[in-house]
Formats: C-alpha cells, structure tokens, sequence
C-alpha cells in the first residue's frame, strides 16, 4: 500500500492555479491515487467567457481525466470550484467560502502565478508575491493545516551559477517593494522595474525570488515546503506519455520549428537542456506534501526539481531528436521543411533571421498579396522572433542544481511509494521522452490527426521541391545578373564553360578510341 496514497485518503486539499499546467497534472494524478480523498478545493476565475463550473467541467471531460472517470466516477462531487482572483487583496473570495476553507482545508499546493516574463512589475508582484503572502496569512488561521507548498521555479535565483536548495536573500525587502507599489504610479514603476530586477533576466524570475523570500518571512509556525522546477516539460508517463497542454516554455517552440517557421535558434549546443516532465514535478510535490506534513522538518526544506545533475541532456541533443522526430511524424500543412541550427553567435544568429525567416515571410507575403489575399507572415515571424528572444537566456547557460533534499526524499520512499509517485529523473530515457513529447505537441496542443501523416510527408516532399526549384531559380538570377554586369564574372563563366566543354571533348575521343 502507497504510504502517500494513503495520506491524502480523507483530505481536504485547496489547490491554487488548478486550471493552469501543472494544477491539471495534480488533481488528476490526486484523483487517480486517492480517490477517497475528501475534497479539493480549487481558487478559480472565471475566464474567457467561462463560468467557474464550465471551466471544471471542461478540465474534468478532456483527454487527461479519461482514467481518472474509470478510478474515481464521482470526481465532480469531490471539487469544489471557489472563486477567487489572485490579484484582488482579499482574493475576492465570499465569507461562506473563506469560513469553510479556514476550516477544513489540511493541504494546500500553492501553484498560481503569472508566468509571463515581460508582464507588469505591479501585476506580477501582486500575483507572484502579495498572493502568496495573502495565502500564508490564510492558512495561519486553518487549525488542520499540515502542509503549505509552494511552487516556486528553479530560476528564481538564475543570478547564480550554482544554487543550492536554500532560500536566498532579495537585494531588496518584499515588504518594501509591495507598499512602494500602492502609492507610485504604473508609468514611474515601469521605469523603475529595471533597476529592481538588476542581475534577474525579466519579472517573472525576480518576483518569484521575491516570494520565496515571503514565503521565508511569513512561514511562523507553518509546515512548509518549497519545490523548484526547472523548464516543466510533457507528461513523461502518467496518465499517458506527451500530454501537453499549453505553448509555454519549448512548446510553442517546437511547433514553430515542426511548421518549419524557426529554422534557426540563437542557441548554446553544449548547454544543459534543464527540462523536467510535468508528472515528475507533480510526483514530487506529493511526496513532498506527505513528508512535511508527517516528518515536520524544523524548517522550510527546498527541493529542486530538475534533471541536469543527475541526468544532463543539452540542447544539441534535444534539438537533434527533435528534428528526427519531425521526419518520422510531421506536422500538417507545414510552411517550409524543418531544419534548425542552433547558433550562439550573434551574427551567424542575425545572418540566419534575416535569411531564413525574415525573407522567406516578406516572399511569402508579396504571394499572398499579390493572389489577393491579406499578409500575415512577417506579423507571425515577428511574434515568433520576439519570443524566441525571450526565452534566449535559458537556452545559453547553464546552470548548477544541488539535488540533496530531493534524493533525501526518494531515499525515504518505500519501494511502493517509489513506483507510484516516481520522480527519479535518472530513470528517464531523453529520445524516447522528447520523442512522445513532439507527438504530445501535434496530437494535444495541434489536434492533428494520425491519419494524416502520408499527406503530411507528401506535402514535405513538394516544399522540398520547391526549395530546389527556388534556389536554381534563384542562382541562374543572380548568376545573369553578375554575368551581365562584371568583367571578372563574365571570365569567371568563360572558364567554366571552355573547362566543360574540353572535358566533354576528351571524354568523346577517349570513348571512341576505345570503340
Ligand atoms: C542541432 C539542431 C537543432 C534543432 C532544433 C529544433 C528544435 C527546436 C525546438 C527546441 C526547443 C527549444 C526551446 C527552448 C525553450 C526554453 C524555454 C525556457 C523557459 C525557461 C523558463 C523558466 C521556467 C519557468 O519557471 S516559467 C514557465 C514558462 N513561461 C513561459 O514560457 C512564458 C513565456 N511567454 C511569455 O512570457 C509571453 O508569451 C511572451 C513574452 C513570450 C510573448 O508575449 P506577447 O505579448 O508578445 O505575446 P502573447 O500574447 O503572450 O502570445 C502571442 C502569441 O504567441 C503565442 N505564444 C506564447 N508563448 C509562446 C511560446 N513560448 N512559443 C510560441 N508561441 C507562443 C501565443 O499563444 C499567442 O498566439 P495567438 O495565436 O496570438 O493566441
Ligand atoms: N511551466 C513551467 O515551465 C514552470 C512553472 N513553474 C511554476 O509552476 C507554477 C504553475 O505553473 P504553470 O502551471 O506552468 O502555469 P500556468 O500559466 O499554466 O497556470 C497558472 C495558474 O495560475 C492561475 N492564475 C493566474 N492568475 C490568477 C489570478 N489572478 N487569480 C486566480 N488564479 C490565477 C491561472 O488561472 P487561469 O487559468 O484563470 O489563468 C492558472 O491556473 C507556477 O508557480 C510557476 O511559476 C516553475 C517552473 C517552470
């Protein structure tokens, strides 16, 4: 029997960011485990038009509920959907909800945030810090808390070559950046923002050190728990390989590359590609969950989760796999053939935006015109370029995650509960991994269908002819114009057509002769 499992039998849970990535992979797995757990509570908003109850009902009828329905066929009794905004002080939440959740809640994942690298100093403090603060000073008042955990990212501290798992300090004090935000205006804040983050690469990683360090201040006598992930990739097994579900970090990546709109990546080969699989993040914070809760450790433990140190993949290799999985299993209608280069020269980077995607967008656009049609290619290329720029820090360093607490865990682990809630990276297989994570991309995140693979092959096979034919074009063009306008081109062709012809006339009169 699963010593984990077992725990959250019976459990109220209140789960912060449940209808984001990671939020979706814990409920299920949560369900799939402990069907008897009592409740979760889930701080929703609505969004898009989506009442809380249809935001639920979607997440629990998709694809990666099936097994849980087979588990656990009264899931829609076991959660409870609480409205609340994040960005609002209170949260906005009713005093009938906030009664109950002080009341019954024994586990709390906190996962919301905004992780958008270029949002607003004042959205992403209020989200990534105040919240978290509100959050703690909530579960001080729940008198059956046994675990607070918070999500915080492996790049909180990205400043640094080497990190360990401890919380370090901020430059600046939480508390002083949070009250300085009610009184100065969004404008002075924006041009403020630069100077704060200083050595950070954009908000996301700066606001989330600030909440670890709030997390460290407001903890009093709370059990709580840090988990950092590194870049939260596909599912790696569970409930079922390369389910994905949204085009942050490399997803959106890899389906500019597999449409063949990113052809080249400013991009270090050799460093370390820090992916870690979803279900493998989610495993550890259950696990996590039940150690803090039963171990009660004298203080806030941090966990790394990530794979770079106990099995290191670097981008070249991703990259590689990538691509050789593209050919096996192509994207539909794609725009050019994939084909990457991975370069961290900035020239070589600049020369290849210009030829490889800026060009071909303007060509494609003047087509599209010219049949009447409205542009739109150098507007995508843009989009593309601009977050592929974003996400060029983290594909150009590396960097050093100390793994003590989260092999200390794993050795606390029963061999049931080491099987059920795996998160020994070392055990992971990265072509297989990123093989089921590109068809995850095409079947989840695109809705492609399997049967169309022939066509989509076929289709590859006609870009291909057409890129030949382009660039023959494109030569015999320039090679004209050159003729017609230089002495030395002109000498140049001269030599090249007199060689020809003397090689063909030798090759003549050596096959007579021996006729
Ligand atoms: C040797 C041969 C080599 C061959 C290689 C070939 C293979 C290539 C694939 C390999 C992949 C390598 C990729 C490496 C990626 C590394 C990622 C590192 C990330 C580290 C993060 C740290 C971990 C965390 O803690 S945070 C979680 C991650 N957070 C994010 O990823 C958020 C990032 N996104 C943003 O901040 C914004 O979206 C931003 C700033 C990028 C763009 O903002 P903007 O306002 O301009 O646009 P949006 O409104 O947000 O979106 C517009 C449009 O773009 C789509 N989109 C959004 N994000 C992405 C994306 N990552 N990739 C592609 N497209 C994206 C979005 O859906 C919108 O589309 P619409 O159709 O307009 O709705
Ligand atoms: N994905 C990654 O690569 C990594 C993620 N992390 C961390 O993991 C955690 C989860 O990330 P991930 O699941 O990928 O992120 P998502 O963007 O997929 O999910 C974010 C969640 O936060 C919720 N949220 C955001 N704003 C509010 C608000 N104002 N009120 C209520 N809820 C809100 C979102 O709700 P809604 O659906 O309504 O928008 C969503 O449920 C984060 O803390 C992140 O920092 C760490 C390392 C890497």
């Amino acid at each position: 029997m699963s010593m984990i499992a077992a725990f959250y039998g019976g459990k109220s849970i209140l789960i912060t960011g449940a209808t984001g990535f990671l939020g979706k992979v814990l409920m299920e797995k949560l369900f799939r485990t402990s069907p008897d757990l009592k409740v979760i509570y889930i701080l929703v908003r609505p969004k898009a038009g989506q009442t809380l109850q249809q935001r639920v009902f979607q997440i629990l009828n998709s694809k990666l509920f099936e097994k849980v329905k087979e588990v656990c066929p009264n899931v829609h009794e076991k959660i409870r959907a609480i409205y609340a905004d994040l960005s609002q002080n209170d949260f906005g939440i009713s005093k009938e909800d906030m009664q109950e959740l002080l009341s019954c809640t024994n586990v709390i994942f906190h996962c919301a945030a905004t992780v958008r690298f270029d949002d607003t100093l004042r959205h992403a403090v209020q989200l990534n810090v105040t919240a978290t603060r509100q959050l703690l000073l909530m579960a001080s008042q729940m008198p059956k808390l046994e675990a607070f955990i918070h999500i915080s990212t492996a790049y909180s501290n990205c400043n640094l070559k080497h990190i360990d798992e401890v919380i370090y300090p901020c430059p600046v004090e939480p508390k002083k950046i949070i009250d300085s935000l009610e009184w100065l205006d969004d404008a002075i804040i924006e041009e403020i923002a630069p100077k704060l983050i200083r050595d950070w690469p954009n908000i996301y990683t700066y606001t989330k050190a600030l909440g670890e360090m709030v997390v460290q201040q407001e903890s009093r006598n709370l059990n709580i728990a840090i988990i950092r992930p590194s870049i939260v990739g596909a599912t790696w097994q569970e409930p079922f390989p390369g389910w994905v579900d949204n085009v942050n970090g490399p997803n959106g990546l890899i389906i500019a590359a597999g449409k063949g709109f990113l052809r080249a990546l400013k991009a270090t080969p050799k460093a370390v590609a820090d992916l870690i699989p979803v279900d493998t993040v989610v495993n550890l914070m259950l696990a996590v969950g039940w150690y803090t809760a039963v171990h009660r450790p004298k203080s806030t433990l941090v966990y790394h989760s990530t794979s770079g140190n106990l099995n290191p993949c670097n981008w070249h290799k991703m990259g590689v796999q990538v691509l050789a999985t593209f050919e096996k299993i192509p994207f539909e209608r794609a725009f050019r053939r994939p084909y990457a280069n991975f370069t961290s020269n900035n020239f070589t980077s600049q020369y290849w935006n210009a030829v490889s995607h800026r060009a071909p967008a303007i060509i494609y656009d003047c087509y599209l015109r010219l049949t009447g049609r409205k542009p739109r290619m150098t507007k995508l290329m843009n989009q593309i370029l601009r977050t592929a720029s974003m996400l060029e820090y983290f594909i150009n360093r590396s960097w050093e995650w100390s793994t003590y607490n989260t092999e200390m865990l794993m050795s606390e682990l029963s061999p049931e509960d080491q099987r059920v809630f795996n998160f020994d990276v070392r055990q992971l297989n990265w072509l297989e991994y990123i093989e089921n994570y590109v068809l995850g991309v095409k079947k989840y995140l695109l809705k492609e269908d399997m049967a169309g693979i022939p066509e989509a092959k076929q289709h590859l096979k006609r870009l291909r002819n057409i890129h030949y034919l382009f660039n023959t074009a494109l030569f015999l063009i320039v090679w004209r114009l050159l003729i017609a306008r230089s002495q030395m081109a002109r000498n140049v062709w001269f030599f090249i057509v007199s060689f020809c012809y003397k090689f063909l006339s030798y090759f003549r009169a050596s096959s007579t002769l021996k006729v």
